[in-house]
């Protein structure tokens, strides 16, 4: 019995194999096959099967004969399709228009979630389209705009047109179980590497889940219009709310937290806004993934502070920094044992402090200590040292800058010192050096409690305890016009005053065995011929000097027992114990010059000690100077330095480092001082 033959009209050579495979899966032999490429359309047949409709007319097929293939997709395929990200826009290419909105149609059919649009080499083409969809025969058609391909296979005919090419032939439909138990095992495996997939896709969802409930930063996720998306539990609890009945998620964030600051004013950096009692660090990130236009994240900026004040502390413990607590403040003497009672006293206050004693007698260490002893010894401990500060500095430090508030500033802005000190304890270091403009602004944060930065627009409101310190007689400045009174009076509310260490001698000792073991270790003794030497000098540097000598003294001594020879250079010089001898200095000063401008020069080098400077060259001495009613040109002072020099009232270091006064140059100051007074 002759079989029926079917004619097979495609455009490629591929369709017609796979048509073929699954003709004879179907069929087995029962059915001739013809290929129209070789054998031409008008060959004997009973029946055309065409891979597209256009071919109908391309050929003049006769209707009633003919069978336009319904085809479906390559399920094994699929997988891929499945992996793209819901809602991608992908170009479905073919080399004919028709064919690639048939097969949009049986994409459609699966129930994916992309946008799809039909594509041949004519065609224009959308914007924005990431993938193109084609099979592997397909390649070349694809825009060259378009970087990633994913492979669909070529489509194979649908089972009902298997069906119906069944029927048209009348032959038995033989291996028709075959054939469905392929196709179904096709899902299965499909369905199963769904399964799969959505296994994966759950346990990422739920580790994401974890991380996003775990992190301490609170972060929330907000649809275009304001409804959140998403929100983790810290968010919640950051803004008093209950997750379990006050769940911000579904709900207009501004609507559950009308107080929240407005998206619009928050930036993608992290910027400081008011929040309730407190304040919040929030930043913002735009996205669009899925409904999600925008993500907050925001943390509590007393939790940073407290991070940070941890930080300190354990950086403290491990002696990074220094660190001070009453224990080490030695107060042997009447007057400092007075000092420390009235210190612990004004600790528990809450009041401003100010500090008053010459350069090195502790006055940082008792404002630190100020801070220990109170309320506020959890949080930070800031210091400022306005000496040789300049104003635009000094103003940047203390209230910080925003963003561009002048060429140079930081990206992101500056927080400063005011509002980095918040809930603990500023110290105003030689706060009379504090210049003028600075003096304004500081006595509007003392009255206001609030700050601005730089180029910013909102008042900061800060909660610090202000301690100052000074060297300098500030009724004086007053005087001068370089001090603002009502500055004065706003910080002169509790004084301390320090003595300096030569009005306190009882305290030299211990601080002399204190320093010996902070930097020599116990093992290291000084000979009693040592410390009388260093019971009677003058001190004008007070402890900060006695510490920098013990330190000589402890770095030279190559014994056990600190000599008079590890003495520093400021103890060599020979003092005749006469105390004449200073009277026959000043005479013999009357007669090689002006006593009044031999004074001038050994002040300014006795200034240059008090603020820490160990030695001055001639400039400095010139300038100094010019405050005086004497005139010196630098020769002149060159000259008279040299006649000190030679009566050993000042040394000079042997580069030419500068000139200090000697202890014998010091005494000799303090009779030419009282000649003057009196
Ligand atoms: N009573 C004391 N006991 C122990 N150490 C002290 C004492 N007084 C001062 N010191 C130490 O002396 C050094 C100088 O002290 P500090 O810096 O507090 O002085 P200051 O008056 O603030 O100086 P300046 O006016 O120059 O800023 C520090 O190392 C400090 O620890």
């Amino acid at each position: 019995m002759p079989r029926p033959c079917l004619l097979l009209v495609t455009r490629s050579h591929e369709v017609y194999e796979l048509f073929c495979r699954q003709l004879h899966d179907m069929f087995s032999d029962a059915i001739e096959l013809l290929d129209a490429a070789e054998l031409g359309v008008r060959v004997e047949a009973d029946l055309a099967l065409c891979s597209y409709r256009e071919a109908l007319r391309e050929h003049g097929l006769p209707e009633e004969r003919t069978i336009v293939a319904r085809r479906t997709v390559d399920l094994t395929k699929v997988t891929n399709l499945v992996q793209l990200p819901p809602g991608t826009r992908c170009l479905v290419v073919n080399n004919s228009y028709d064919t690639a909105l048939e097969t949009v149609a049986s994409l459609e059919n699966l129930g994916l979630d992309l946008r799809l649009y039909p594509y041949d080499p004519g065609a224009p083409m959308s914007d924005g389209i990431e993938v193109a969809l084609v099979a592997a025969t397909g390649r070349a058609y694809v825009p060259p705009t378009v970087d990633r391909v994913v492979d669909i296979g070529l489509r194979p005919i649908d089972y009902t047109t298997l069906l119906e090419i069944a029927f048209r032939l009348d032959i038995p439909f033989r291996n028709s179980q075959l054939y469905s138990s392929t196709y179904i095992r096709q899902i299965v495996q499909l369905s199963l590497h769904l399964s799969e997939s959505l296994r994966v896709e759950r346990m990422l969802n739920r580790q994401m889940d974890a991380i996003f409930q775990t992190v301490h930063e609170g972060l929330v996720a907000l649809a275009e219009d304001g409804r959140v998306v998403q929100a983790n539990r810290a968010a919640h609890r950051i803004l008093g709310l209950d997750p379990g009945t006050e769940s911000l998620v579904g709900r207009r964030l501004w609507d559950v937290v009308p107080s929240f600051p407005e998206l619009t004013d928050i930036r993608s950096e992290e910027n400081i806004y008011a929040f309730h009692e407190s304040f919040l660090v929030i930043s913002r990130t735009d996205v669009s993934e899925g409904d999600i236009g925008s993500v907050l994240a925001f943390q509590d900026v007393t939790r940073l502070q407290k991070l940070e004040q941890d930080f300190r502390r354990k950086v403290q413990s491990k002696g990074l920094l220094p660190r001070y607590s009453t224990q080490h403040i030695v107060a042997h003497s009447p007057s400092m044992v007075k000092v420390l009672e009235v210190v612990e006293k004004i600790a528990r206050t809450d009041r401003t402090v100010l500090i008053l004693g010459e350069s090195g007698t502790g006055k940082e260490l008792i404002a630190h200590t100020i801070h220990q002893l109170s309320a506020r010894r959890e949080g930070p401990f800031l210091p400022v040292n306005f000496a040789g500060l300049p104003a635009t500095l000094a103003e940047s430090e203390l209230f910080g800058y925003e963003e561009g508030a002048f060429t140079g500033a930081r990206r992101g802005g500056k927080p400063g010192l005011f509002e980095l000190a918040h809930n603990g304890t500023l110290f105003l270091d030689e706060i009379g050096d504090a210049p003028f403009s600075i003096q304004a602004l500081l006595l509007r944060v003392l009255q206001e409690r609030q700050v601005m930065r730089i180029g910013g627009d909102r008042m900061i409101p800060v909660d610090v305890r202000i301690v100052a310190a000074t060297n300098r007689d500030l009724k004086q400045l007053i005087r001068e016009g370089k001090f603002r009174e009502d500055l004065y009076y706003r910080l002169f509310v509790l004084p301390v005053y320090i003595p300096p260490l030569r009005e306190r001698r009882e305290d030299i000792p211990l601080l002399v065995e204190h320093f010996l073991i902070r930097y020599g270790g116990r093992r290291i003794r000084v000979a009693d011929a040592v410390m009388c030497r260093l019971q009677h000098y003058d001190w004008p540097g007070n402890v900060r000097e006695l510490e920098s000598v013990v330190q000589y003294m402890v770095t030279v001594c190559e014994a056990s027992e600190i000599g008079e020879e590890d003495l520093p250079p400021q103890f060599r010089e020979h003092v005749a114990d006469d105390v004449d001898d200073e009277d026959d200095m000043v005479d013999a000063l009357r007669t090689s010059g002006d006593l009044d401008q031999f004074t001038a020069v050994l002040e300014a080098l006795s200034r240059a000690s008090e603020i820490g400077m160990k030695s001055v060259g001639r400039s400095f001495v010139a300038s100094f100077i010019q405050g005086y009613p004497v005139h010196l040109s630098e020769s002149q002072v060159r000259h008279r330095m040299e006649v000190l020099r030679n009566l050993g009232l000042i040394r000079t270091g042997t580069r030419r480092q500068g000139s200090a006064l000697t202890e014998k140059g010091v005494k000799v100051l303090e009779v030419l001082r009282r000649g003057h007074t009196g």
